[in-house]
């Protein structure tokens, strides 16, 4: 039940709408009920012959009976799924603030496909919570309530008869077939999450897994998830069906018990004859509004997952952090406060004061006791092997990871007393991982400006050759590596922000044409911070200072000059590169 609670404070929300369903539901039942059991009443009256005026009133209350129901069954149709759909839109909202707080390490660690599954499949399960599992369960009770009262007032028998028939029918037959069917849709939930793991897998490793020749195999794996689903939900559709019909069993049985209880009655003179019929039609008319109730556990079961799957991603999260807090040392610990509405003026001022950070899950620190500074409107380069931490260290810096421990500044303010949009409107950052949007060159600059502006940026960056309406496929695959790049550029080249973060942005361009563009971004960047972030050390004379990083920790830092001078990893590095150069 405590998954379900998020939902239920969803509900609550609109209790309005849920009392008005309640009530409507409740009176549509009733005038069935009502209905056919004033019909029973005047088709046996009158088969006695009695003269038309002394069923007047009985005639109009069918009729109106007919007429309250037909209003009454649309208005609790329209106020239900009315709430149904408000819920489910909160719902999705919500489902959408616990990705964005998610950074993005810990959405890549989600598998697309089960992500994919969360947002589509499980949020459409829960629709089905009012509907199927909140409300009926109410409503039929209100009824039973209603109807017995009435049926007492004639003869405890026949209403002792319907309760049995209503405890086998709501409570019995669902709860044995529920036990009988548990472990089947817990499988057929788990295959179905796989089969759309697999999907996606399939779509998109697709090019990876024709060239090194796996692509048949992952299509039989694809195939025999398929397939073991397919025969699952067939096996839950059997017993589905069995139950239906166990259901109408119980209800024509009670129907039957009915009539002879109630001939046993009339024989004993303990009820007149001319109310068996309406008793009949009443028992039949009262069993057709258990009929929702044999699905009951089969859907509470698929919401409580489903609850729990579009709800744990927020606590996940949580649950990370009170871990990170209790593994890191009390005096070392960043404390994860409330970030409080503090702004970032001017140029941006870094500095990391002993930061150590380890990705969620991973043995070996990314830093370690990195500590560095980057004056405001300097231009410091990044440079180490792969796997040193250099893209880490930018993550850090747009606020995406929080440090496991020690100190990170932005113009003498700790990080975690900013909000993250706050450095984002701050910074104008190129990625190693950029995402291509499928749409036009125009969509993908991601800038709500003029046009004139949007192509003076494609011409800065060499994509002259480039029109705004030029389609772009789905992750960009009608571009080339550096054509990609060059539209990051672009994108970047129109923003307006004073701290520039470039990681690797250059490493699919030739020699010369990279040469031209980081002229470019420093000419853009001239007042403001600039972090260049790159594995090839060329164009670094043109830096105010360079970091050398190795194996996540901090080991030279300097101007061109002094490094070189020094002899120390960064001159070996430039040998290294210049030999390599030089073989070519
Ligand atoms: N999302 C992640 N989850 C776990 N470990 C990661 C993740 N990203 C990076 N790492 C690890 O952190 C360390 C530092 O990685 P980082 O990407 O910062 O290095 P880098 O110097 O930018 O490398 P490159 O030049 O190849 O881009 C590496 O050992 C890497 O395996």
């Amino acid at each position: 039940m405590r998954d379900l609670q998020p939902v239920l404070r969803h509900i609550w929300q609109e209790k309005r709408d849920v009392l008005l369903t309640v009530l409507f539901g409740w009176v549509t039942g009733l005038a069935a009920v009502g209905l056919f059991t004033a019909s029973g009443y005047l088709i046996s009256q009158a088969a006695l012959s009695v003269p038309v005026y002394a069923l007047m009133v009985v005639i109009a209350s069918v009729k109106l009976l007919g007429f309250i129901r037909a209003i009454a069954r649309y208005l609790e149709r329209y106020v239900s799924h009315r709430a149904t759909f408000t819920i489910l839109s909160r719902i999705r909202t919500h489902f959408f603030a616990q990705l964005e707080r998610l950074s993005p390490v810990r959405l890549q660690r989600l598998l697309y496909g089960d992500l994919l599954s969360r947002v589509v499949t499980d949020v459409e399960a829960l629709q089905h919570f009012f509907l199927r599992i909140f409300y009926p369960p109410v409503v039929l009770v209100l009824i039973f309530l209603a109807t017995v009262s009435f049926t007492l007032y004639f003869s405890w028998w026949l209403a002792l008869l319907l309760l049995v028939g209503l405890i086998m029918t709501t409570v019995i037959l669902p709860a044995l077939f529920h036990v009988l069917r548990q472990k089947r849709e817990q499988t057929a939930l788990e295959q179905q999450s796989q089969l759309s793991a697999e999907a996606t897998e399939l779509l998109f490793g697709f090019q990876e897994l024709k060239i090194y020749r796996q692509l048949a195999e992952k299509e039989r794996q694809f195939k025999q998830a398929n397939d073991t689903l397919i025969q699952t939900q067939a096996q839950i559709q059997k017993h589905e069906l069995l139950q239906q019909v166990a259901d109408k069993w119980v209800g024509m049985v009670t129907g039957f018990a009915v009539l002879a209880v109630g001939g046993w009655l009339i024989t004993n003179g303990q009820l007149e004859g001319v109310y068996l019929a309406m008793f009949l039609l009443l028992t039949l008319t009262l069993f057709e509004h258990t009929a929702p109730m044999a699905a009951f556990p089969h859907y509470f079961r698929e919401n409580k997952e489903a609850a729990r799957r579009v709800f744990s991603i927020g606590q996940q999260k949580e649950e990370e952090r009170k871990q990170e807090e209790e593994t890191c040392k009390p005096d070392n610990v960043v404390q994860v406060s409330q970030p409080a509405h503090v702004s970032l003026e001017g140029p941006v001022a870094i500095r990391f004061e002993a930061v150590s950070f380890t990705y969620p899950g991973e043995g070996r620190p990314a830093l370690n006791n990195v500590t560095f500074e980057v004056p405001a409107g300097s231009k410091t380069a990044i440079v180490g092997a792969s796997g040193s931490g250099k893209s880490t260290v930018l993550h850090l810096i747009l606020g995406l990871e929080q440090a496991s421990s020690g100190q990170i500044l932005l113009n003498d303010i700790p990080i975690d007393q900013l909000q993250p949009e706050v450095i984002w409107q701050k910074t104008n950052a190129v990625l190693q991982e950029q995402h291509f949007f499928s749409g036009t060159i125009r969509d993908n600059l991601l800038a709500d400006v003029e046009d004139d502006k949007l192509i003076a940026a494609l011409r800065q960056a060499g994509l002259d050759t480039f029109s705004l309406d030029q389609p772009v496929f789905d992750q960009g695959a009608n571009l080339s590596g550096g054509e990609k790049q060059r539209l990051s550029i672009a994108r970047v080249l129109l923003r307006q922000g004073q701290l520039w973060l470039l990681d690797e942005p250059f490493s699919s361009l030739d020699y010369p044409r990279a040469q031209k563009l980081m002229a470019q971004l420093l000419d853009a960047a001239r007042d403001q911070t600039f972090i260049y972030v790159s594995h090839h050390l060329s164009n670094l004379d043109m830096m105010d200072q360079i970091v050398v990083m190795d194996e996540g920790s901090v080991q030279e830092q300097g101007t061109y000059a002094q490094l070189m001078n020094k002899r120390g990893m960064f001159y070996r590095l430039k040998q290294v590169e210049q030999d390599a150069l030089n073989d070519r």
